[in-house]
């Protein structure tokens, strides 16, 4: 697709992989978007706007989301709670096990990462089947932060993972 304005033109610089990182599935790479100096501004931008006012703090999923999570953090002021791949850690608060589209996978939330109350938004490149964003809800609610929303830059639409939500509120700067 091609767009009418900036971030349209900035998201049009996601490109589809087929069968990767296995057969069947369609790939979306953000590189060449990271890659862009303007869309990438544009991205986070949009991504600060979908967070909203009263948020006190982000979070972001390895490795994809800490890119777009630290750029958003610093543009408002904002800490960043960092959700890891396994064996990361030396202080783990807590542990969740979830499937993505392609294979298993673990994330752990580092000890101290949120205050109890605190109103949290979770950010990642792409909302697919929604596991690691629900996985990442939990990790945070069990850590008695309060989840505000989730801002992505692209939700996958056949893969449903914003039925997997509840009523967290989901904002994506594409669906396709
Ligand atoms: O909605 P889901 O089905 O859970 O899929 C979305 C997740 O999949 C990708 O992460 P991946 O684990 O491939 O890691 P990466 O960021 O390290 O590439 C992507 O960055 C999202 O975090
Ligand atoms: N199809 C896909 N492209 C990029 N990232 C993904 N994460 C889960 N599914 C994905």
């Amino acid at each position: 697709m091609t767009g009418g304005n900036a971030l349209d033109r900035a998201l049009d610089l996601i490109t589809e992989i087929p069968d990767f990182p296995e057969p069947g599935v369609l790939f979306r790479d953000l590189t060449p978007l990271f890659g862009d100096p303007s869309g990438f501004a544009q991205v986070i931008d949009a991504l600060g706007e979908a967070v909203g006012d009263g948020v006190e703090r982000l979070a972001a999923v390895e490795a994809r989301g800490f890119v777009l999570a630290a750029a958003l953090g610093y543009a408002r002021g904002l800490g960043v709670a960092l959700v890891r791949k396994p064996g990361k850690l030396p202080n783990v608060a807590g542990r969740v096990d979830y499937d993505l589209e392609y294979g298993t996978a673990t994330l752990e939330l580092p000890i101290g990462s949120v205050r109890p109350g605190e109103r949290v938004a979770v950010v990642d490149d792409v909302l697919a089947t929604g596991g690691t964003v629900a996985a990442t809800t939990e990790l945070l609610r069990t850590a008695g932060a309060e989840v505000t929303g989730v801002a992505v830059v692209l939700e996958l639409t056949g893969l449903a993972g914003r039925a997997r939500l509840g009523a967290v509120p989901v904002h994506a700067l594409r669906s396709v």
